[in-house]
């Protein structure tokens, strides 16, 4: 029997990231290949932004894809989140070249405020939602506050992209392909205070500490790369990444809907309290995802050098929410 189709609503879909997106999930890609799919795109009320969705969704239709039931374009995020079961925040500025993305705070801020109000007041009320404009955990902690009447847990940030960074890096260093590795984590904040630690990761069944025994490449190489790797696509291309962005939204919202079979991937979640990590704050953890449900992987060992990395990012998400507490 045919199931009921999904309403998907992605916001900038007009932009970068939207066009490597779109026809990805209306391939099936991310709810599954038997989930008939509504697309719901907002667009900001320009008259060249609502022309390029138009594009958009003409190339959506020239696609003939079986699963997409319909799409419409949006202005006005009421309707854009109407019913909305996944909610894909794209839309938001981008940073350029020698910007950090906590930066963009100040312009993209209002645009969460005002999204997640949308989201409170018309959305399903188990609308899962996943940040991707930047700074993505702080735009995830504004939309997760705008919407009281929703569920907090149900309100994400992208760190997906770091820890496909970290897996490709560390397979690179170890020989290994990246199918290989299972329980990498990145911790924190979407910023290049992100710590991707391969602690408790093994490597087809083997731990990686065993094989990638190299505190220097660690501290030197590994962690710097993971975290700096958006400024070194927005240096090579002009532009910030795009297609590994899309990929990674996919690979988030696929897993935290489909399962993760048991495996751990990264969210920025809100803090239940574990690790030290005060309530409320969107953090990246290790999470096993399983029947449209994500549960924190708890009490793993924090050792010194950890506490310092996780203190460090924690810190500046904690200055991220209070510089934008007077527009909550
Ligand atoms: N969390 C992550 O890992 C990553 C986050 N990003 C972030 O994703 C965001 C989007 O990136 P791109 O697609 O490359 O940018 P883009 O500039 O190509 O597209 C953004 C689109 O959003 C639209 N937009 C702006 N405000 C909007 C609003 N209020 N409602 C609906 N649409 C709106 C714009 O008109 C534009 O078409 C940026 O903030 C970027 O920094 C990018 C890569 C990775
Ligand atoms: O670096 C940027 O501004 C875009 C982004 O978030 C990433 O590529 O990780």
């Amino acid at each position: 029997m045919t199931k009921p189709a999904m309403r998907v609503a992605v916001t900038g879909a007009a932009g970068q990231i939207g066009y490597a997106l779109l026809f990805r999930i209306a391939s099936g890609e991310m709810l599954g290949k038997d989930q008939p799919v509504i697309l719901q795109l907002l667009e900001i009320p320009d008259e060249k932004a609502q022309k390029a969705l138009k594009g958009v969704i003409m190339e959506l239709e020239d696609c003939a894809f079986p699963l997409l039931k319909e799409v419409t374009a949006h202005s006005d995020p009421m309707t854009a989140f109407k019913d909305a079961d996944v909610a894909l925040l794209v839309g938001a500025r981008p940073r350029g070249p020698g910007m950090e993305r906590k930066d963009l705070l100040t312009v993209n801020a209002q645009i969460f405020t005002a999204q997640g109000k949308a989201l409170n007041a018309v959305a399903s009320r188990n609308v899962k939602v996943l940040v991707v404009g930047n700074p993505a955990n702080t735009n995830a902690y504004i939309a997760m506050k705008s919407a009281p009447d929703l569920p907090a847990r149900n309100f994400t940030a992208m760190l997906r992209l770091d820890h496909n960074r970290a897996l490709s890096q560390l397979a690179a260093k170890a020989g290994c392909a990246v199918g290989d590795i299972e329980k990498l984590i990145v911790w924190g904040n979407h910023s290049p205070t992100m710590y991707p630690d391969f602690r408790f990761a093994t490597l087809a069944g083997k731990p990686a500490l065993s094989v990638v025994n190299d505190d220097e490449w660690n501290r030197n190489t590994f962690i710097p790369t993971v975290g700096k790797r958006g400024a070194a696509i927005i240096d090579a291309r002009g532009l910030s990444s795009a297609a590994s962005a899309a990929n990674a939204a996919i690979d988030h919202v696929r897993d935290w809907i489909l399962g993760s079979n048991g495996k751990w991937v990264t969210m920025g979640v809100p803090s239940d309290g574990s690790y030290g990590i005060p309530e409320g704050i969107i953090y990246g953890v290790p999470v096993i995802t399983k029947n449209g449900e994500y549960a924190v992987v708890k009490d793993l060992e924090i050792d010194a050098f950890s506490r310092e990395r996780m203190d460090l990012t924690l810190k500046e998400l904690t200055e991220e929410r209070d510089g934008v507490k007077h527009l909550l």
